[in-house]
């Protein structure tokens, strides 16, 4: 199979993982001008692509770039790669990655993200997952998020997104090459707040879908947005994102778009539990990859432990579980206190003003120590 061509004048580039974003992924950065190859788990998958320019499970009626090619040899996606993007489902990607890991550990390319999940052993972000093993610079690492339905985005219609690394300089590269006339890319250097920011839309947007499967209206649907919009905030800002990244497209963006469509697959898996299916029958309805489904637990535990409420994301656990009518579903949680609160949007702070007391605590405690960091800090 070959892997060049000459109509591309751009970085070469892998994109591992050929399901509808991956593959669509290969699509934004071919029609961008960047030589494509595909890894493909299945032979028979990649011979379609580099062929046919086709992806029929994934991507119906999307003509593919002619310029973009496809191998199921892992080996021979990254050989002369300038640059790697990572699409497996997020349970899968540390099997995936040592896999990887002898082809790339003599090689400085940036490593990108293009998942929206967190492992559900250890509620590691993908960016950690592939620093921990690949044991590589973080600076190397970028994440790209934003309001990216795939399938809107393969028959070019425009949209934006954000790539996020530690270094500036990685993630402008990476922007330089992920984008062209239908996709806009923008950069900064908050990875935490940009890879929370679409794990935790997908939370919302099963919520949104039992809504949906339910039966209930807009007003529903509008204060369960707003109200996880202040969650998602909360939770990322705890675990030390910047509170603007979560109102930028990778956090309010794509909230909208994964709510409103019923393209969203986690959209469609909240739906079907509304509808009165049970977790194990979503599952096996699914056959495409819905992050928020294994993201839910995890995320539950870390919040328990960074002193976050999420009565939305909660709820949408206990539908899982079976332990709550999907009728029941609303922006609180019935064992709230109902006494009257303020409505505050000053996010970061609806846990009482507990991201910032934390941080002043934090800073307490390095101003007794001499300006060392508190230990846990
Ligand atoms: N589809 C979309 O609109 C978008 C998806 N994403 C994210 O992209 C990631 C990938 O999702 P999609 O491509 O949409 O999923 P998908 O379900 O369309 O495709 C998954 C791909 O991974 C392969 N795969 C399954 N198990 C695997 C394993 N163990 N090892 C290697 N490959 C395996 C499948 O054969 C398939 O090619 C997810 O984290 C998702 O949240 C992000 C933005 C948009
Ligand atoms: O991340 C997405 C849109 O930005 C895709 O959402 P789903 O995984 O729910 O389809």
């Amino acid at each position: 199979m070959t892997r060049k061509n000459a109509d591309a004048r751009g970085p070469r580039v892998a994109v591992i993982g050929a399901g509808s974003w991956g593959t669509t992924f290969g699509k934004i950065l071919a029609d961008g001008g960047a030589q494509v190859t595909m890894w493909a788990r299945r032979p028979e998958q990649a011979l379609e692509i580099a062929e046919g320019k086709r992806n029929t499970k994934y991507l119906p009626g999307i003509n593919l770039p002619r310029t973009m090619t496809a191998t199921h040899e892992l080996s021979t996606a990254i050989d002369g790669a300038d640059q790697v993007y990572l699409s497996v489902p997020s349970q899968s990607l540390r099997e995936n990655l040592k896999g990887l890991r002898p082809l790339l550990e003599n090689t400085s390319m940036p490593i990108v993200s293009l998942m929206k999940g967190v492992e559900r052993a250890s509620g590691l972000r993908m960016s950690q997952v592939i620093e921990q093993e690949l044991a590589c610079d973080p600076e190397r690492i970028a994440v790209a998020s934003g309001p990216n339905l795939a399938l809107e985005i393969a028959r070019e219609q425009p949209t934006a997104a954000v790539i996020a690394s530690l270094s500036q300089e990685t993630a402008e590269t990476v922007a330089r090459a992920a984008r062209n006339s239908y996709f806009r890319t923008f950069v900064n250097t908050d990875v935490i707040g940009t890879e929370f920011g679409g794990v935790l839309k997908n939370l919302i947007a099963v919520a949104i879908g039992i809504v949906d499967g339910v039966g209930y209206g807009e007003n529903t649907k509008a204060s369960i947005i707003t109200r996880g919009l202040v969650e998602m905030t909360d939770f990322a800002v705890a675990n030390g994102a910047q509170p603007e990244t979560l109102q930028g497209l990778a956090g309010l963006g794509d909230l909208i778009a994964t709510c409103q469509s019923p393209l969203s697959r986690n959209n469609t898996a909240g739906r079907l539990l509304g509808q009165g299916y049970s977790y194990q029958d979503v599952v096996k309805q699914m056959n495409q990859t819905a992050e928020g489904l294994a993201s839910v637990a995890p995320i539950l535990q870390l919040a328990r432990e960074s002193d976050v409420h999420m009565p939305i994301v909660e709820q949408v656990k206990m539908v899982l579980d079976g332990k709550m009518n999907p009728r029941d579903i609303a922006p609180h949680l019935t064992t709230d206190d109902d006494t009257p609160q303020e409505e505050r949007t000053n996010h970061g702070q609806a846990d009482g003003g507990g991201a910032l007391r934390r941080a002043f605590q934090r800073a307490f405690h390095q101003f007794r120590n001499g300006g060392r960091s508190a230990a846990g800090d």
